[in-house]
């Protein structure tokens, strides 16, 4: 059985980015690892919705913090097996983003703090409800608000594909989710978290494995 290890962070935190450093590490050092993305875009319906919600269409689909994260939720039910076979093969398993982004976007959206109602409901449904995994660790890369919607900005000015959305283009709900994070990160909310950034949180995620192992570069 193979560690699930989430990876957490603002839309323009570096996500992506830290998940491709792992892979070319994780290979380095024999570790047979694959990652899952969520949302999980032209896979899920559901993904699809919520980006396009996102984007300003389904009328008034997006004004309810509660219908976006039950999309993003039922995305990654329809995973639900594909993460269980990759468990079984693989020795690391990583996500780009979990169960916590929607924890912490919809605590940010309804001004919540990590024991409010949002948190406990998206618990219980994705946890309870849908099963889903319960990750072994969470890495919240530790990528402030300025510095991560800085390279959102720097991403929409360069790609026609990456227009922000309306949670990108919103700092102060960024700044929110920031906080949110934090607090969950801090509460080690349904597993251990650890948050850190760069060469640190590559070399934290491949020990989480392989106890000791130092990055080759
Ligand atoms: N450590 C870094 N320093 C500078 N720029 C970075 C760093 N990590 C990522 N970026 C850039 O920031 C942007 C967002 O990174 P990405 O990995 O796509 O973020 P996310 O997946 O969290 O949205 C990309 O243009 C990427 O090249
Ligand atoms: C996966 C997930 C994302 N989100 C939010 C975070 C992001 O602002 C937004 C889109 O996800 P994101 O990973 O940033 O996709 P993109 O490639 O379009 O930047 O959805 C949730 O609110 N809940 C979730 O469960």
């Amino acid at each position: 059985m193979g560690i699930l290890v989430a990876i957490e962070g603002l839309d323009g935190a570096g996500k992506n980015t830290i998940v491709q450093r792992i892979r070319a590490q994780a290979a380095d050092h024999g570790i047979s690892m694959t990652t899952l993305a969520f949302p999980d875009y032209g896979n899920s319906i559901t993904a699809d919705l919520a980006a396009e919600a996102l984007h300003g269409e389904h009328g008034d689909l997006s004004d309810s913090a509660y219908a976006m994260a039950v999309l993003f939720a039922l995305d990654r039910r329809r995973s639900a097996p594909a993460l269980r076979a990759a468990l079984a093969e693989f020795e690391l398993v990583l996500c780009d983003r979990y169960v916590a982004s929607n924890a912490a976007y919809s605590a940010a959206r309804l001004d919540q703090g990590p024991d409010g109602e949002v948190v406990r409901w998206i618990r219980e449904l994705e946890f309870g409800r849908f099963d889903l995994p319960v990750p072994d660790h969470q890495l919240l890369l530790g990528v402030p608000p300025e510095v991560a919607m800085d390279r959102a900005q720097g991403r929409a000015d360069t790609d026609a594909s990456r227009a922000k959305d309306a949670y990108e283009r919103d700092a102060d709900l960024q700044t929110r989710v920031w906080r949110a994070y934090l607090d969950l990160a801090d509460r080690q909310w349904v597993s251990p978290w650890l948050v850190a950034d760069g060469d640190e949180a590559v070399a934290a995620v491949l020990r989480l494995t392989v106890p000791g192992a130092s990055l080759r570069s």
